[in-house]
């Protein structure tokens, strides 16, 4: 037990006997280990304090990430009536602005498997802690940016540090809760991104009114800042976010690269930390992977349907992000650019709202989740018709952003909690680092499609007219109907198939092992939850 723990658990006398001196358990065969069933009221009071623990920090830090990564579209049109926006100060074209934008998803694609590789083998809490540090170091850097050559490399070196950052966020999550339970979770925190998209364009204001302070222009004022609160955080970050957690009775071994960093208060204690290991068994019996497991995982069929889901809706979301904008200016070419931020806002409104709705229900029927993502995609693909065929009634179109907006919120979480489900269930801990990562990382390349090809990165297709944009909303109709179909062929072949826990599992004794550790909670995620506590 570490010394924060003021009231430690007597560990079952199965598993005192199995810990060695080195602190790392070692247990013949867990599955046959009692399990101790505690009342789900006691379980959920357990879970809400993982929560307050766990939420509101993921949150924050993605909130600023958020910022940090999207500042350079709001950098575009700051102070441009005096020429300090982003473009006249670097002297920048069109095709140097949407290589920047991509060349972020370029390393993003790149990095993010071995960023989370990296995090399941080291300290999730301080891998998490790096990555915002580092976002906040080249955050800052961007103050200094001079020219188109270097805007490009600082938004390569983003995508390079800030990879892994969010398939790390589900992956860490699973290290708490079972993964019935994450789709929700993931929800609460990606509201961020949308609260951080809603509001960056109006905090801008401020900064542009800082315009010329102290020689520097208002978008230098905003990079800096955004900067330094994402390495303040980080580090903070350090001392708040809990590590995996131990066992009843298990030490906490340190290897000798974090030995010099601040130790973080363990997540759960005394009874709570009891009930949560008979919840979540698995978790505490994890074992370092291989590379044999993860060329299992690399191998395995339910990748593929899973990275299309994503590259559909994510390439949509990031794409109405950078160039929702862009859309509304052609609604209306008077809109003034006020107006346009204005109106702007409402689409992450809309799209958090059904974050909030959507989610949680999809946790409670979670057998149905594809089912959810199609009818959000659905919504998605009728905002952009409207958008698209609506040519006499600008506010029909206008409220067809807003149906993009609210399709949108629930499909990226609910992909990233399908994917942990599965690849959980079929290969633990290792399953679920690197599908995750593959699933954002392969599926981001959707985000460079529809940041570099289309829009404003489609000069026939951008040309003023009526029929403006109309080819790059059909790509986007397109790809969302590849997402969906996606998700019907892997409801059709996991029926086919299933998806049993992989019998290529590599034992710790290094034999094959497709042995499942039970947990109370892997009992309880084989029946859907239904309303019942909501109605009692
Ligand atoms: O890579 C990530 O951080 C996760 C996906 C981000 C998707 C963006 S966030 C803002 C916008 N809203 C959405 O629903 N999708 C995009």
């Amino acid at each position: 037990m570490t010394s924060h723990d003021p009231d430690p658990p007597s560990p079952p006398a199965d598993l005192k006997a199995g810990l060695g001196g080195t602190g790392h358990i070692n247990i013949a065969s867990p599955a046959q280990e009692p399990i101790q069933d505690y009342p789900i009221e006691r379980v959920e009071q357990v879970y809400r304090k993982l929560d307050l623990r766990i939420i509101p920090a993921f949150w924050v830090l993605y909130f600023l990430n958020s910022a940090i990564r999207s500042n350079i579209g709001i950098a575009q049109t700051m102070n441009a009536s005096v020429k300090h926006d982003l473009v006249s100060v670097l002297g920048l074209t069109p095709k140097d602005v949407s290589t920047a934008l991509a060349l972020f998803y370029v390393s993003y694609v790149l990095f993010d498997l071995p960023s989370n590789l990296i995090m399941s083998r080291l300290s999730p809490r301080v891998w998490m802690a790096r990555i915002v540090i580092a976002v906040g170091i080249i955050g800052t850097c961007f103050t200094a940016v001079n020219d188109a050559w270097s805007l490009k490399l600082l938004r390569f070196l983003l995508g390079v540090v800030i990879a892994g950052m969010w398939p790390g966020m589900a992956y860490y999550l699973t290290l708490f809760y079972p993964p019935s339970r994450t789709g929700k979770r993931i929800g609460m925190y990606f509201t961020a991104a949308q609260v951080s998209a809603a509001v960056v364009g109006l905090v801008s204001a401020g900064f542009q009114q800082m315009d010329g302070l102290g020689g520097l222009v208002g978008f230098r004022w905003m990079f800096l800042i955004y900067g330094l609160l994402g390495v303040i955080l980080g580090v903070g970050l350090l001392w708040w976010l809990p590590d995996r957690p131990l066992a009843p009775g298990e030490v906490r071994e340190k290897s000798w690269w974090v030995k010099w960093l601040p130790p973080s208060p363990e997540a759960l204690t005394g009874e709570d930390a009891m009930v949560h290991y008979h919840d979540l068994r698995r978790v505490y019996h994890a074992r370092p992977w291989t590379l044999k497991d993860l060329w299992f995982v690399l191998l395995d069929w339910r990748l593929w349907p899973l990275v299309l889901m994503y590259f559909g809706v994510v390439g949509v979301g990031i794409g109405t992000q950078l160039y929702g904008s862009v859309i509304i200016a052609s609604i209306n070419s008077n809109f003034t650019g006020v107006q346009v931020s204005l109106l702007f806002a409402p689409i992450w409104i809309m799209d958090l709202i059904a974050i909030l709705l959507v989610t949680p229900i999809s946790d409670r029927f979670h057998k149905y989740r594809p089912l959810f993502f199609s009818a959000a995609v659905c919504v998605q693909i009728a905002g952009l018709l409207t958008v698209t065929f609506a040519l006499d009634n600008q506010w029909g179109r206008y409220g067809g952003l807003l149906l993009i907006g609210f399709g949108l919120g629930p499909t990226v979480p609910i992909c990233m909690a399908w994917t942990n489900e599965i690849f959980q269930k079929r290969h633990r801990e290792v399953g679920v680092a690197t599908a995750s990562a593959l699933v954002s990382g392969l599926g981001n390349l959707g985000s460079i499609v529809t940041t570099y090809a289309l829009y404003t990165g489609w000069p026939e297709d951008a040309a003023p007219g009526r029929y403006r944009y109309r080819n790059s909303n059909f790509v986007m109709i397109g790809i969302l109907c590849m997402s969906i179909a996606s998700s019907f062929v892997m409801i059709a072949l996991l029926k086919v198939f299933g998806n049993e826990p992989s019998n290529k599992i590599v034992g710790s004794d290094g034999n094959d092992s497709g042995e499942e550790i039970l947990d109370g909670a892997a009992r309880r995620e084989v029946h859907q939850r239904g309303f019942s506590r909501l109605i009692k």
